[in-house]
């Protein structure tokens, strides 16, 4: 039995906030963010006449999570797949996303724990020098990367997906050209192409001072001072490892608060447990319109920022070293859209709701699917790979959609933030149009035994639910192991569970989980039904 690497297989509040400024909406428009709002007007052409045989079932273009995801389940539908991967299996994710991103922080969440003296004295230890090896937590990072990569391009082989190690060009809607000088037919392509760090006009990158995830994950040198352009998940992510590691951040965000993709009364929340008490300043409203880089310990990195809204020069900062963290964009180059008419919109891929590519005079392209990062819709590992499993759904005749509302996402900040459904201001407009009552409870970490056993008793979960019917319209939550927590909303919004049917669900003690179940008591007075 081969084994499968724990993967993604499923995010995100959604980015709407009350903000409405032209500003807002601009960035909204960026690459990265989410472009559900893509909803072309979608037309079933005839479908493409298939020839007697093809090479493969499928071919997927991208081995990262979402093209394995698609792969594995295709093999498990009895097809004939082949995956072409031009870089590393695993792409994104598994070599410069997740899995790195998130050795990183566990081994500076210990190193913030054993220096924590105040915390650690309340449970009676004590702890002299704590010391960390850079070069150490690189390696945890980078083998933790090979590992699942390895493991990942081994569940493929062992299960029969023949992996190409090419580039792979589509010279129609069954047809490929390899970048070995092969071509390849197949009855359906899933485009799996993933996405690239987006670095604004101005940045220059050097890879050494001023970089993006790409050259943070290797963690070559810990700068004594490290400006973030971004605080999306990113850039919250890597405060939380540089801190850690001893450096003081500089924040610079364009829009109006730090956090802004998220839920505005836990960036708030976060604002008090993950900025304030940290050597984190920042710097809102602005954008980092030129970056120059240093050179270590002789000349800094150079950031000059002007006003998001005047654009006039209001600073400029002379820091170590600049990560830029502004979001992603869709990888298309050399994917070969013009030969199936397709046009990409603000970068991304269009498809329509069963991940079919939708060609450019709004008709459905038969056999052609896109999912994962390049059709923007949520950017998350385990939409990707949830994207892919839909497709290969589609394609085998069982009609399926993806329910992007109930994807659950997550910070793996310490404390974590996770979340999943509306976020409040979206939810209080869900029920103005939809004439019915938000309800909203919060539980409390401060009061769940097992947060206090630990010494992290900050942190809330909040349930936004319809009154009228007690169904879960979004939960937010920010505290330890917030991104376990969100499992189980997210499935009750799934399937419809109710605040109440939750409430009487029985929860261990002592758990964290009891912090849900404290939500879901209180929505009970609440709701109406
Ligand atoms: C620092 C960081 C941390 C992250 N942390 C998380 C997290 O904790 N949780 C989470 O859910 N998400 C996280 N993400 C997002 C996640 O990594 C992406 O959403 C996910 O990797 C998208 O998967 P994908 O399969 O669409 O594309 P990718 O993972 O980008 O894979 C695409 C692959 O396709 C290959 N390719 C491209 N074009 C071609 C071609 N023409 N021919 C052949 N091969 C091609 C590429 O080489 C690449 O390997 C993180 C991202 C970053 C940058
Ligand atoms: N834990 C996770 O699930 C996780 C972790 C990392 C990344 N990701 C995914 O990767 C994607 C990219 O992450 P990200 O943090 O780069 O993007 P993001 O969209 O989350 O955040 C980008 C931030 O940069 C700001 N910004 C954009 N242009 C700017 C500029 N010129 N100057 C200053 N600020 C600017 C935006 O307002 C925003 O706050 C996200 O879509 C996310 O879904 C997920």
């Amino acid at each position: 039995m081969a084994f499968v690497p724990s993967l993604p297989v499923a995010h995100f509040a959604p980015y709407a906030s009350s903000h409405k400024s032209s500003l807002r909406r601009a960035l909204l428009r960026s690459p990265s963010r989410r472009a559900s709002r893509l909803s072309p007007t979608v037309h079933r052409s005839a479908p493409v006449q298939i020839r007697a045989s093809f090479d493969y079932d499928l071919a997927v273009i991208g081995a990262g999570v979402g093209g394995h995801g698609a792969a594995l389940h295709a093999v498990s539908k009895g097809l004939k797949v082949v995956i072409f991967e031009a870089a590393d299996v695993g792409g994104t994710c598994v070599n410069r996303g997740c899995v790195p991103s998130k050795a990183l922080l566990a081994a500076a969440g210990r190193v913030r724990e054993m220096k924590d003296a105040d915390h650690l004295r309340a449970m009676g230890i004590s702890l002299s020098d704590v010391e960390y090896d850079r070069q150490g937590v690189a390696d945890h990072a980078t083998g933790l990367a090979s590992k699942v990569k390895s493991n990942m391009a081994n569940s493929l082989t062992s299960l029969g997906v023949e992996i190409i190690n090419a580039r792979a060009t589509l010279t129609g809607p069954q047809s490929i050209s390899g970048s070995n000088g092969s071509t390849y037919t197949a009855k359906d392509i899933i485009l799996a192409p993933g996405s690239t760090p987006f670095v604004p006009r101005g940045i220059e990158i050097d890879n050494k001072t001023v970089f993006t995830s790409d050259g943070a994950l290797k963690m070559e040198w810990v700068p004594d001072w490290v400006a973030i352009v971004g605080s999306g998940y990113i850039g919250l992510e890597f405060s939380d490892v540089y801190t850690a590691l001893g450096s003081n951040v500089t924040f610079v965000e364009a829009l109006p608060n730090l956090m802004p993709g998220f839920d505005p009364e836990i960036s708030r929340l976060a604002q008090r447990l993950l900025i304030n008490p940290r050597p984190i300043d920042y710097h809102t409203n602005v954008f980092a319109s030129k970056v120059t880089p240093g050179i270590p310990g002789e000349k800094p990195v150079v950031i000059e920022l002007i006003d998001a809204g005047s654009k006039e020069p209001v600073d400029t900062l002379y820091v170590d070293a600049a990560m830029i963290a502004t979001g992603r964009a869709p990888y298309t180059n050399g994917l070969g859209l013009d030969s199936i008419n397709v046009e990409t919109q603000r970068g991304f891929v269009p498809v329509d709701e069963k991940m079919n590519v939708v060609d450019k005079d709004g008709n459905v392209i038969e056999h052609v699917y896109a999912i994962g990062d390049v059709n923007g819709k949520m950017m998350l590992a385990h939409a990707a790979s949830a994207q892919g499993i839909s497709a290969v759904e589609n394609i085998t005749g069982k009609s399926h959609v993806v329910d992007h509302n109930t994807v659950p996402a997550a910070c793996f900040t310490h404390p974590e933030i996770s979340m999943v459904g509306l976020t409040e201001p979206a939810a209080k407009e869900a029920a103005k149009e939809g004439g019915f009552e938000l309800g909203k409870s919060i539980g409390h970490f401060r009061a769940n035994s097992k947060a206090l056993a630990e010494g992290e008793g900050d942190g809330i979960a909040k349930v936004l639910f319809n009154k009228d019917n007690g169904k879960i319209l979004g939960v937010h939550i920010i505290g330890i192991h917030a991104a376990d927590l969100i499992q189980e909303c997210s499935n009750a919004m799934a399937r419809g569970t109710t605040v109440d049917e939750l409430a009487f669900c029985v929860h261990t003690h002592p758990t964290l989980s009891e912090v849900i179940d404290e939500a879901m008591k209180g929505a009970v007075g609440m709701a109406a039904h």
